[in-house]
């Protein structure tokens, strides 16, 4: 249905705002990549990091980690390198020697910071790099840079000093791993790369990261069966932005419906600067171009039961989606039920990450006073309202609420942005 209220939507330079800054942060990122990987010496500093109360205790003893735990001690970083000071659980702090970080990284305890378990300084020579495909409790399946794929164990500094005990090890990690024995299939993870695009849900209202390094994410919708759900495509669109991933937004089903009185909405994200795809697993449209989109990087699928994400995996890779099937089935034996998720090589080039239960995402730690920075078309307006801290909810001389009633800004984006605002639920989450 055309609606009525439609008008063109954000400025042109509310648009090339947007897509440049993003782009700038991810050209950012890879220079500072390559300039770390061109010195090749990290410079070195000690750090006083804050340890788990309960790192004494010993969860769990199989064959594989007690010789680890041997190997530990036999290889335990030079003394030098760590000092525990004892003054109880309560201020347990322990100085390790890091990397020092690049000018303009976040100091920790700031925002952005990495988590000193990513820049600890370890013997690195005899090490190999790879990506984790899968989680199985203790044990991080990787990928090693030579295709081959090792069971590792996590080395337990790291476990220690992660902030989050639960998060040490994602699906997605860049990984180095010390080859643990002759057959070349097992390992120990010595150190885990400062994580970028994370894509994480609130699980017992703490965050839990499903998938890392991802680079985009495709945010599946259906034209019909169920149909179109703004809200939540905007709900979606908030998630990857927090995550610092990329979201593309795929309209599917094509197929059901005349796709001609929907053509507004297209418009309406393409001018917000989002790709969007109009695709049918069905009669193949649009699968050459998700193809494309899908063969460089790490892409994640999301969106409401229904939309057709597996079915677009097959037509994308066919068996793509028995295969995440049959992986989530072992889980539910009870054998491994920690799995979350995993990455797939797709034969095209690419990698898909399959979150088998778990493709609704949800936002996590959003403020409501950070939502309105997630829609760039009120950005021209923010400034222009009558108070600073407008919320743009309830108060006069709103400039965005203005132009919402001019049909400067979409009506349904500003319902979007109230829903959010308000933490409400919307429907199909
Ligand atoms: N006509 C038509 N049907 C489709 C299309 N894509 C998927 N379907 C059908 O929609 C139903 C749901 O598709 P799935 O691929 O299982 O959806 P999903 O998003 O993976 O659903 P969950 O696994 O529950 O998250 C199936 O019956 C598919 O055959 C399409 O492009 N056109
Ligand atoms: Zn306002």
């Amino acid at each position: 249905m055309p609606d009525e209220s439609l008008r063109p939507v954000g400025t042109a330079t509310a648009l090339i705002d947007s897509g440049a800054s993003l782009a700038l942060a991810l050209s950012r990122e890879g220079e500072m990549e390559r300039s770390r990987k061109a010195s090749g010496v990290a410079k070195k500093k000690k750090v006083r990091v804050a340890f788990k109360k309960n790192r004494q205790k010993r969860t769990r003893a199989n064959d594989l980690t007690r010789r680890y735990r041997q190997d530990d001690l036999a290889r335990a970083e030079p003394a030098s390198a760590e000092r525990v000071r004892a003054k109880g659980d309560l201020s347990r702090h322990r100085t390790i020697v890091t990397d020092v970080a690049e000018a303009g990284t976040p100091k920790p305890g700031e925002p952005g910071a990495p988590e000193p378990s990513a820049n600890r300084s370890v013997d690195l020579s005899a090490c190999l790099t790879g990506r984790v495909i899968r989680v199985h409790g203790l044990l991080s399946m990787v990928e090693g840079d030579d295709g081959r794929t090792w069971a590792c164990h996590v080395r337990r500094i790291l476990k220690t000093l992660a902030i989050d005990g639960r998060n040490v090890i994602a699906v997605g990690d860049r990984v180095w791993f010390r080859p643990g024995n002759a057959a070349g299939d097992e390992g120990m993870i010595e150190k885990v790369e400062a994580r970028r695009g994370t894509i994480t849900r609130g699980y017992r209202r703490r965050e839990h990261v499903i998938a890392c390094n991802v680079d985009q994410v495709l945010i599946v919708s259906a034209f019909a069966e169920p149909g179109l759900k703004l809200p939540l495509i905007d709900r979606y669109l908030i998630s990857a932005e927090t995550g610092g991933v990329r979201p593309i937004i795929i309209l599917n089903k094509a197929d059901l419906v005349d796709t001609a009185p929907f053509q507004w909405v297209i418009g309406l994200y393409t001018q917000l600067g989002y790709e969007t795809l109009v695709t049918s697993a069905a009669t193949g449209q649009g699968i050459p171009r998700l193809k494309e989109l899908l063969g460089e990087g790490t892409t994640a699928f999301s969106g409401q039961s229904g939309v057709g994400k597996s079915s677009l995996l097959n037509a994308i890779q066919p068996g793509l989606a028995l295969r995440v099937r049959e992986v989530s089935d072992w889980t539910t034996k009870g054998k491994h039920t920690t799995t979350t998720a995993e990455l797939i090589r797709l034969e095209s080039g690419g990698h898909v990450v399959d979150t088998p239960g778990l493709r609704q995402f949800e936002l996590w730690g959003v403020d409501p006073g950070e939502v309105e920075a997630h829609f760039v078309e009120f950005r021209p307006y923010i400034p222009l309202c009558k108070y600073p801290s407008c919320s743009h909810t309830h108060e006069d001389q709103c400039a965005v609420k203005d132009a919402v009633h001019w049909g400067q800004i979409h009506f349904g984006r500003y319902e979007s942005y109230l829903k959010v605002y308000a933490q409400q639920p919307i429907e199909g989450e």
